[in-house]
């Protein structure tokens, strides 16, 4: 019953490894360190240093470990830098997923729980955003994530692959004891670059775009707190287990793709304002152009992941995401 967190020393899959070490659950993480921290492996999980598209490497770890199921984080995850290398992302999030998915075939691993994104949707024709949104995703990491997921019923239907993709909209805070918190070089988001101004390590925030067509002309996101994606994840597999157990036929089992996002919006003046309460600091702000690509409103429906998993998200007030990911921050 051990699970591989691929991706674990970043920064959800190492909030859902010390989800799963707390439940007293075997967790094994895989990482090549390659935009993830040694700092973030939580202590008492083994830990191999290595890459998702070695297949020799991953016929070792699932059977020395008796895995028999897998939440696959590692990624290369940066909107921006996915338009000027588009292979690159192909490779490392859709080929590579190839290989991880056909190596657990191999092997016999059954349970498959995807980190997927908000991305694969594009610009929202709709919202709330629900998982029947046409998907058309308008940068190339959306679209290797999406690729991924065209891959999964394909698995399923020939090896009896169980998998859920989970759709995160904008993930956000930290560990309430602070033992994992965000960090990446170079960091692109919203609250750990507030947070970046507020320690002075950088003397304004950048905001992107002011004409926007929303009340305050900034663009609104569902963020939704680390911990909550964390349990998500638990909840998930649990869900694939005894869905299995309860001797659904293959063709019952609901795999398939589930939104995880808080379904409230705030600006980001909004965004700003909170974090300014929260750390005291009056955030210098500087107005730029819009970022290409970002659509005005991302904010999810999350009724699915809600009925069917029980998931309820706990830490949605903006102003505890913000707190968290403060406390680590000056840590
Ligand atoms: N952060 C968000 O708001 C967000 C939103 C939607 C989806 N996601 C998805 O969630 C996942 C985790 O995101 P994150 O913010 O924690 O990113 P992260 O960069 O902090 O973590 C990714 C981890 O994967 C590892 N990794 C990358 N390529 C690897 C490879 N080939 N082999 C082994 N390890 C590898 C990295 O070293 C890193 O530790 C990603 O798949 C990302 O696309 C993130
Ligand atoms: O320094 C900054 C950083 C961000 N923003 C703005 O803040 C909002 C949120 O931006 P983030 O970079 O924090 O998050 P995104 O919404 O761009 O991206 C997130 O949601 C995407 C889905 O569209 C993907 O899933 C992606 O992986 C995930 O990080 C955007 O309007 C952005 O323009 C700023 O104004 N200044």
């Amino acid at each position: 019953m051990t699970t591989l967190i691929t991706g674990g020393a970043g920064y959800i899959g190492s909030h859902t490894a010390l989800a799963l070490r707390d439940a007293g659950q075997d967790v094994v993480i895989l990482d090549d360190i390659s935009t993830g921290f040694h700092q973030l492996l939580p202590s008492g999980v083994p830990f191999i240093e290595g890459d998702i598209g070695d297949s020799t490497l991953l016929q070792e770890v699932f059977q020395s470990y008796g895995i028999n199921s897998v939440m696959h984080f590692a990624a290369r995850s940066l909107v921006g830098e996915s338009m000027q290398e588009p292979g690159t992302y192909f490779l490392a999030n859709t080929a590579k997923t190839a290989t991880l998915l056909q190596t657990m075939a191999q092997v016999g691993v059954k349970y498959f729980i995807l980190s997927s994104t908000a991305a694969v949707y594009g610009e929202p024709r709709a919202l709330p955003i629900d998982e029947n949104h046409p998907l058309q995703p308008t940068n190339p990491y959306g679209l290797s994530k999406k690729l991924i997921e065209d891959m999964l019923p394909w698995f399923e239907k020939a090896q009896g692959l169980q998998w859920i993709s989970l759709r995160y909209f904008n993930a956000a805070g930290a560990d309430s004891q602070g033992r994992s918190g965000e960090m990446h070089d170079p960091e692109t988001h919203l609250i750990p670059n507030i947070l970046k101004v507020a320690l002075g390590e950088k003397e304004a925030l950048q905001i992107f775009g002011n004409d926007y067509p929303t009340p305050d002309g900034t663009c609104i996101r569902d963020y939704v707190h680390v911990t909550d994606l964390a349990k998500a994840h638990m909840q998930a597999l649990e869900y694939l287990r005894a869905s299995e157990k309860s001797g659904f036929s293959r063709n019952d089992i609901c795999s398939g793709p589930m939104n995880l996002g808080s379904s409230s919006g705030y600006s980001v003046l909004e965004v700003i304002e909170t974090a300014r309460r929260v750390t005291q600091h009056p955030i210098p702000l500087q107005w730029s152009p819009r970022r290409p690509g970002d659509p005005a409103v991302l904010v999810a429906s999350n009724e699915k992941a809600k009925e069917v998993l029980q998931w309820q998200p706990e830490h949605n007030n903006l102003e505890t995401i913000i707190e968290t990911a403060w406390r680590f921050a000056r840590k």
